[in-house]
This record gives structure tokens, sequence and C-alpha cells, in this order.
């Protein structure tokens, strides 16, 4: 469904719509490229080698979507931003820094896309229990990185025990690592991320055309555990014709999920302090 080029526009989506658009690397032709887009995908920048976390990118990637953001600020303000490039803990931060400069900063049409974690998750929880993946749908919170990505399986009334559980968790949380140490240096999750990247467009445009009880787990600018210094957090989330339209609690847990997102805010605040330098 994505097409990326690696000429002309860098990245040019294969028409979600006829008004999405993927943002590309020619500085020239990306104002053009982003008139009038009404989501816009950043999913530009370098994918991680084996042995690297997703935090070791910032380096490289922070600059990038810097730059891009500025040139969405620009030319299509008013677009749902959808973060994929990584580290999205602290892409998003730095989307939403670049947005508030330019005074066009709107919580409600910044997102970061967890879908895959959620893909994951659905897809492992099938293999345990001989379900169709496209019937599970796994809720997953938190962040996209590591210990930040937190599966809850009991809200789908689903109960793993002791070595089982701790496996499931470490596969989704470390579902991506397995694609890089696979690829071996050549790249990361391609087709599976422009899937989830599909299915949360897709979701996006559906609330946008008035289909009411459109909910999928994003990471976005969240009021759940701005008390304890988190901006951002990626829970269920409504999505409406305004980009989001209600975030949803994170709901009962078990207390081994509690421990999990526990440890999962302390990686993200460092994640999304990183993110909040100036643009
Ligand atoms: N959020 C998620 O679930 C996922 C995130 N990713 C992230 O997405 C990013 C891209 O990964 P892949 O598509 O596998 O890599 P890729 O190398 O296949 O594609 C990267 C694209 O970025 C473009 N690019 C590189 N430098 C650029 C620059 N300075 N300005 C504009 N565009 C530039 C390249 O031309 C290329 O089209 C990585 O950061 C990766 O970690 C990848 C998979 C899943
Ligand atoms: O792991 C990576 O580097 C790419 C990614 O975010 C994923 O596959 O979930």
């Amino acid at each position: 469904m994505f097409a990326k080029e690696d000429s002309g526009v860098a990245a040019d989506i294969g028409h979600i719509n006829t008004k999405s658009t993927v943002t590309g690397y020619v500085k020239e032709q990306l104002d053009e490229a982003l008139k009038g887009s009404e989501i816009v995908l950043i999913p530009a920048g370098v994918p991680r080698k084996p042995g690297m976390t997703r935090d070791d990118l910032f380096n490289t990637n922070a600059s990038i979507v810097r730059d891009l953001a500025k040139g969405v600020a620009a030319s299509a303000p008013e677009a749902n931003v959808l973060i994929i490039a990584n580290p999205v803990n602290s892409t998003v931060p730095i989307t939403a820094e670049v947005f508030k400069a330019a005074n066009v900063y709107n919580p409600k049409r910044l997102f970061g896309v967890t879908t895959l974690d959620v893909v994951r998750a659905s897809r492992f929880i099938s293999q345990h229990k001989n379900t169709d993946p496209a019937d599970e749908n796994i809720t997953v919170i938190g962040g996209h990185s590591g210990a930040t990505i937190v599966p809850l399986l009991s809200q789908s009334g689903y109960t793993l025990e002791g070595a089982d559980l701790d496996s499931f968790v470490n596969r989704v949380q470390f579902g991506g690592d397995e694609v890089v140490k696979a690829k071996d240096g050549t790249g990361s999750a391609t087709l599976s991320m422009a899937m989830a990247g599909a299915r949360f467009a897709e979701s996006l445009l559906k609330a946008a055309q008035g289909t009411k009880g459109v909910i999928e787990p994003t990471f976005v600018d969240s009021p759940l555990f701005k008390s304890e210094g988190l901006d951002f957090f990626a829970s269920k989330v409504e999505l409406g014709p305004n980009g989001v339209e209600k975030i949803l609690e994170v709901g009962p847990i078990t207390p081994k999920e509690q421990e999990m997102l526990e440890t999962c805010k302390a990686d993200l605040k460092k994640n999304i302090a990183k993110g909040k330098v100036a643009p």
C-alpha cells in the first residue's frame, strides 16, 4: 500500500486517499507534496542496526524529524501528523516543540504510531491461543521502545502465567529487535510497518469521515500521567474528525501489568525529556 522511493519526492504514499502524503526529503518538493494534506506520515530517517536501541537513532533522526516537522508546520499546519521515525518516544515531543515554536501546535493532531506493537501483540497471542490474529486486538500502552511497550493482555480476557507471560511480553517489547537482527544490518520492519501505518491512517480517515467509536492505541499528548511529568503517553484513543476525540483511561490492570507500567514510566520520562529540546 505504501511505496517509498529514493528519487523525486522521497516517499509518496501510493494514495491512501487523494489527500494523504508521506513526507519526502527533497526540500524543494516537500512544500508541494505537503500542501493540502490531511495526513502526513513521517517515516523518514535511519533504521537501526543489530545491537542498537531505538534511542541510539536519536542523534541522526532527531534533526531529520525536526526539519521535516518544520516543513509540515509551514505547509500543512492543520494536517494529522503521524510520526513513525524512531525513537518515537522522543521524535513526537520534538515535533510538538517545532509546532509550538511555529505557533501551530494542535495536540489533537499529533500521533506517534504504535500500531505495530498492537499488531505484534495480537499476532503473538494468536500463536499461543490458536486463534486468527485478525480477530485479536490487544491493547498496548506506554511508548514504542523496549520496556516502555506495555501489552495489557488482561483487558482482552487472556491470562498467561510465568514463563509464558514473560516470553509473550518480551516478544512484544523486542519484536522490532528480532526483525533488525534477522535483516542483519539492512533495515528494520518495513512491510509490517506499512501494514500498521495503513491501519492507523485508515482508522483516522474513517473517523474523519464520521464513523464513531474508532479506537486505536497511539502515543499522544496525554493528560493521563502529566502530573508525573509524562507529557506524552500511548493509550487507547478514540479518533474523530478533529483527530483525538477522547483519550481513554488505562482501565483495570493486573499487579504485573502495573509493575510493567511503573518501569515504562521511568524510561519514558527520560525519552520525552530528551525530545523536548529547543527546535
Ligand atoms: N514506529 C514504528 O513502529 C516503526 C518505526 N520505524 C522507523 O522508521 C524509520 C525508517 O525505517 P525504514 O523505513 O525501515 O528505513 P528505510 O531506510 O527503508 O527508509 C528510510 C527513508 O527515510 C529517508 N531519509 C533518510 N534520510 C533522510 C533525511 N535526511 N530527510 C528525509 N528523508 C530521509 C530515506 O530516503 C528513506 O526513504 C526508522 O527510524 C525506523 O526505526 C520502522 C519500523 C517500525
Ligand atoms: O525496531 C525498530 O527499529 C523498528 C521499529 O520500531 C519496530 O519494528 O517496532
